[in-house]
C-alpha cells in the first residue's frame, strides 16, 4: 500500500516535470537579482561550483570542476558567457580565458545520461565505473524527496568519496514555468545534517545563505540556500 502511495506521487512529480521550461527556469533564477555579479554576497552561490544529478539547463556547476556552453546549441536562451568569466576570475585567470574555459568543457564532458534519484539505482549500472564516483555534485535536485535521494545518490560514490550538495532552504514548491507549480519537501538544516548522518555521510562542511529580501522573486518560498562537503563512510 505504502509502496503503491510511493510510486503514485513519483509519477505525479514526473507528470509536473513535463512543464519545467528551462528558459523560463533560467530567467527566473540565474539572471538578477538571483544571479548578479556586482553583489559579493550572491557570488558564494557560484564559487564552489562542479557537476552531477539532475544539472537540468544550468551549466554554472560544471565551470570549476573541468576547467557552457555556449549560447544555445540546445536552443537554451541564457548566454553563460558572464558566468564563465566570472569562475575565471575566481580561479584567478584572466577573464578572457573563458573561451578556453568553453573549449575545455566541450572536451571533457564526456556524456550526458539519463539519471533518476528516486530509484535505488539511479543511473544504468554501467554509466560508472564499479567502484563509483570519487565525488558527486547536486545543485538544488533533491528537494522531491530529500532523505531518500540522498540515501540512492551515496551508492554511486566510492566509500570515502565525497559529495558537494547545494539546496533550497525552507522551500515547499517552485515554480518551473506559467503554471507549472513543483512541489518540493522544505528542509532545515538541522535535518540536512541528520538526513545526511542517516544515509551514511561525514559531514565536513556546511554553510548557510540566507536570501535576501530582493531575492524573493516570487517563484518560490525558499529562504536560504545550503551549501554542504560531505564524505561517504
Ligand atoms: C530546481 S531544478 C535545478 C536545476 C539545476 N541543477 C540548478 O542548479 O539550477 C531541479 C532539477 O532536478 C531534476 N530532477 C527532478 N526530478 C529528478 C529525479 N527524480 N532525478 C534526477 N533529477 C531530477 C530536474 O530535471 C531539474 O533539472
Amino acid at each position: 500500500m505504502e509502496e503503491k502511495g510511493a510510486e503514485n506521487g513519483v509519477a505525479a512529480m514526473a507528470a509536473c516535470y513535463q512543464g519545467f521550461d528551462p528558459a523560463e527556469y533560467l530567467q527566473s533564477n540565474y539572471t538578477p537579482p538571483r544571479a548578479d555579479f556586482e553583489r559579493k554576497d550572491i557570488l558564494l552561490l557560484l564559487s564552489l561550483s562542479l557537476t552531477f544529478p539532475g544539472d537540468g539547463p544550468t551549466l554554472y556547476q560544471v565551470m570549476s570542476g573541468s576547467e557552457e556552453l555556449l549560447q544555445d546549441e540546445g536552443g537554451c536562451s541564457l548566454d553563460w558567457t558572464p558566468f564563465l568569466q566570472h569562475v575565471c576570475k575566481l580561479e584567478g585567470r584572466r577573464p578572457s580565458a573563458w573561451t578556453e574555459k568553453a573549449a575545455r568543457l566541450r572536451q571533457v564532458i564526456v556524456d550526458i545520461v539519463p539519471i533518476d534519484v528516486n530509484r535505488p539505482q539511479p543511473l544504468a549500472h554501467d554509466a560508472l565505473p564499479s567502484a563509483g564516483a570519487d565525488c558527486l555534485v547536486s545543485c538544488f535536485c533533491l528537494e522531491s524527496a530529500f532523505t531518500r535521494a540522498l540515501g540512492h545518490i551515496g551508492r554511486l560514490l566510492r566509500p570515502g568519496g565525497h559529495l558537494l550538495l547545494i539546496g533550497t532552504l525552507g522551500m515547499s514548491y517552485y515554480m518551473a514555468g506559467a503554471g507549472v507549480k513543483i512541489p518540493t519537501v522544505p528542509v532545515n538544516e538541522a535535518q540536512v545534517c541528520a538526513s545526511l548522518k542517516e544515509s551514511g555521510y561525514t559531514l565536513i562542511r556546511l554553510e548557510v545563505y540566507t536570501l535576501r529580501q530582493d531575492m524573493n522573486v516570487g517563484t518560490d518560498d525558499a529562504y536560504g540556500v545550503f551549501f554542504v562537503k560531505a564524505m561517504k563512510e
